[in-house]
């Protein structure tokens, strides 16, 4: 366990149960999964990037001021990726870093188009991310599956291309199962993204946009109705819309909750504030994630914590935390069965020791 994530107001043998119970993670960037062991071995690839090496000097260097900041820090770290193997060790690497905390299963949002106006070849992307997939899944056992995001800042020209990447046959990835809409909201309206979401939904992906992150529950709401949203990518601002948590409890439409992000991009002020428990409430599926883990100085064992502290979760519920995940996911069944049973085979074996 990594000694600063061990929250003191959490029980030791609770962070433990945590760091063994196998989870599901439904809301993690890939470029924002780049821990400092990545990100050292990418700049040593390109010594020219700003992006400090030094794991001290990247704690500072991942400190923001706003969720701007965050953004213009997130794309120096994606200038660091600039060959096809670059993109396969990137996500080779995440997937050890999940597998060592019992990630048996996640959707990671890839942004396709960052790597292909830096002018990686399409379908050389496509096979390193597939590649990572397969040999992840065969060595560290855990299943990986994408998201790709329309970069909503950048326009509707990456929203464009974003969706032909997603849609084309001959370059669709066997892995992805769902299209998404991340950076800032503010200024970024989710409506005019209705024709492309209309296009990958009716290539059969699943519609999962961040929204409510850091504005108000009305782009919760333009999410679902516009964008057909299946899940919400963070939500936060539903808390100020009674009707809104109805909706979402009625529908079961599950929250992805990112905690410690929102406090590292200032969009929620502190942990004490977040309104994680009036979503649980509210009877709002919730599922706690990590969203860029290193950057924000968290892992998704820490957010389980985090959970347990502000929901008042012990083994059980902790438990029940990451079944949501697995029955929020896109996993099919067996898949989901398969999770399921794990989970409570390791909970019901800690419980009795
Ligand atoms: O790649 C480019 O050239 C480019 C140009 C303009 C804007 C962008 C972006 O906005 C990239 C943002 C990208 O941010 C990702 N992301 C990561 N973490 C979060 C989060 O906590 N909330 C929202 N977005 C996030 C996401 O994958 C975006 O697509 C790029
Ligand atoms: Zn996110």
């Amino acid at each position: 366990m990594t000694e600063h994530l061990v929250d003191p107001a959490v029980p030791r043998d609770l962070h433990a149960f945590i760091a063994g119970l196998p989870k599901a993670e439904l809301h993690v960037h890939h470029v924002g999964s780049a821990s400092p062991r990545i990100v050292s071995e990418l700049a040593a690839r390109h010594p020219d990037s700003k992006v400090p090496t030094d794991p001290e000097a990247l704690v500072d260097y991942f400190t923001f001021t706003d969720f701007a900041h965050f953004i213009e820090v997130y794309l120096s770290v994606v200038d660091l990726i600039r060959t096809p193997e670059d993109v396969r060790l990137l996500t080779y690497e995440v997937a050890r870093d999940m597998a060592r905390q019992q990630v048996r299963y996640a959707e990671l949002t890839i942004t396709p188009f960052s790597s292909t106006r830096r002018g990686i070849d399409e379908g050389a992307f496509m096979a390193a991310i597939e590649d990572a997939r397969k040999a992840a899944e065969a060595e560290f056992g855990t299943v990986l599956r994408w998201c790709f995001d329309i970069p909503g800042e950048a326009g509707l020209e990456s929203a464009e291309e974003t969706t032909r990447l997603a849609t084309d046959d001959r370059l669709r990835p066997e892995g992805l199962v769902s299209f998404g809409l991340g950076g800032p909201e503010i200024g970024v309206a989710r409506p005019q993204f209705k024709p492309y979401f209309d296009r990958a939904i009716a290539a059969g992906l699943h519609s999962v946009p961040h929204a409510g992150e850091t504005t108000g529950p009305q782009t919760v709401w333009d999410a679902l109705t516009d964008l057909r949203a299946e899940r919400i990518g963070h939500g936060t601002s539903s808390a100020q819309d009674p009707a809104l948590l109805a909706h979402l409890a009625e529908r079961r439409i599950p929250l992805e909750v990112c905690p410690t992000s929102n406090i590292a991009t200032r969009a929620v002020r502190t942990l004490d504030e977040h309104p994680i428990k009036e979503f649980v409430n509210a009877g709002v599926l919730v599922t706690v994630n990590s969203d860029d883990p290193p950057m924000f100085g968290t892992d998704l064992n820490n957010e389980y914590a985090v959970a347990a502290r502000l929901l008042g979760l012990d083994e059980r519920g902790l438990a029940d935390l990451a079944k949501n995940a697995v029955e929020a996911s896109f996993l099919d069944a067996p898949g989901k069965s398969r999770i399921r049973d794990e989970i409570d085979t390791y909970t019901a074996a800690w419980l009795a020791s």
